[in-house]
């Protein structure tokens, strides 16, 4: 995709031969909006989320690190956003991307009301380790999923020991794999050789300075790639290629821009035999364009293009918060003009 024709007045941001360029600042504001998307349930503690997007030359990105990260993390989202829409997607060759459910922490006797939104899907992930929950209420929700879908993977956001996580596996049972167990790669490692479940990594790849140090630990079996924090989609295609475990591309609750991306990555893919975790479109009950909907248990890629129309307006975020986040991209882009692109 080196045609991905850049915007005439960006400046070449240092990188030689991949085609990205670093547009400047008031090229993103000529069209960015910020939003706050109303969500169906709770994930990740939000009942809102806040992202960013913008259009370039060859469609819609997004910006939107959590609001709680800092400037140096949220700059690798914005040149994701960037890519997006200065460079468009990379070439697909899949035509549907297969996606597991997402169950947030929510009672058991909530599954499959929630499932439903999952036409099809062949795999749930449900989320484990909630702070404020006990081991009973996951293996609870656990096999309330597995009811209805008979594969299911279970993601703990490093909430667990080592000891508490050995304990909770033996207690859920067969499970594709288990997500994060907990914080440290050194502690996945151990978890890892002491349970018969695969371990994916998620944090100690998207958080990492050295993603390589989890296949350097033998810490995991799959690696959990997201297309915002690592940089763009061409960064996490690269990535996938070179850690030579079985990779998951998933969302970072992105609106449907974001969601294109990530679709779009997925779908350019060598290697694309695990779901997704490309499904959580259906946690919203609004977004900024057509969400990415499961049917059959897979998504489609499609692109938000220079000319898509966008609803920018009925979930824009205040003033206040656009002044925040406009302090952010400049700060965010400061960062990336120092930085030499790989
Ligand atoms: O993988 C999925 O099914 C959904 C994506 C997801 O769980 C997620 C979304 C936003 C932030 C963190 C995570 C996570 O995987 O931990
Ligand atoms: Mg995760």
């Amino acid at each position: 995709m080196a045609g991905g024709a850049p915007g005439g007045s960006a400046r070449d941001g240092g990188v030689a031969g991949d085609g990205w360029v670093l547009p400047e600042v008031e090229e993103l504001l000529a069209s960015a909006a910020v939003v706050r998307l109303p969500m169906r349930t709770r994930f990740r503690g939000l009942t809102a989320r806040e992202t960013m997007v913008f259009a370039g030359p060859a469609g819609w990105g997004e910006f939107g690190p959590f609001v709680e990260y800092d400037d140096a993390e949220a700059a690798n989202w914005l040149r994701a956003g960037i890519e997006a829409a200065w460079l468009g997607p990379p070439p697909a060759v899949h035509e549907t991307v297969p996606v597991n459910a997402t169950v947030p922490a929510i009672p058991a006797d909530q599954v499959s009301e929630l499932l439903k939104r999952y036409p099809g899907a062949g795999t749930a992930k449900v989320k484990v380790a909630e702070p404020g929950q006990t081991l009973a209420d996951d293996v609870a929700r656990v096999e309330a999923a597995r009811e209805i879908i008979g594969r299911v993977r279970v993601d703990a956001n490093g909430g667990w020991t080592v000891e508490e996580a050995i304990t909770a596996l033996r207690a859920i049972g067969e499970v594709e794999y288990a997500e994060q167990p907990c914080k440290t790669v050194e502690e996945l490692a151990a978890v890892r050789r002491a349970v018969d479940v695969p371990i994916a990594a998620d944090e100690s790849i998207r958080k990492a300075d050295d993603p390589f140090r989890v296949v350097a630990a033998d810490a995991a079996d799959v690696a959990v790639v997201k297309v915002a924090p690592l940089g763009g989609m061409r960064a996490t295609l690269c990535l996938a290629e070179t850690l030579g475990l079985r990779v998951v591309v998933s969302s970072a609750l992105d609106s449907a821009v974001g969601m294109a991306a990530g679709v779009a990555a997925a779908a350019a893919l060598a290697d694309l035999d695990l779901a997704c975790g490309l499904g959580t479109g259906s946690l919203f009950t609004a977004d900024v364009g057509p969400s990415f909907l499961m049917r059959d248990g897979v998504v489609e890629p499609r692109w938000f293009g220079p000319d898509a129309h966008l609803d920018l307006r009925t979930h824009a975020a205040g003033e206040d918060r656009w002044a925040w986040w406009l302090d952010r991209l400049r700060r965010c882009h400061r960062i990336l003009e120092g930085t030499a692109v790989r």
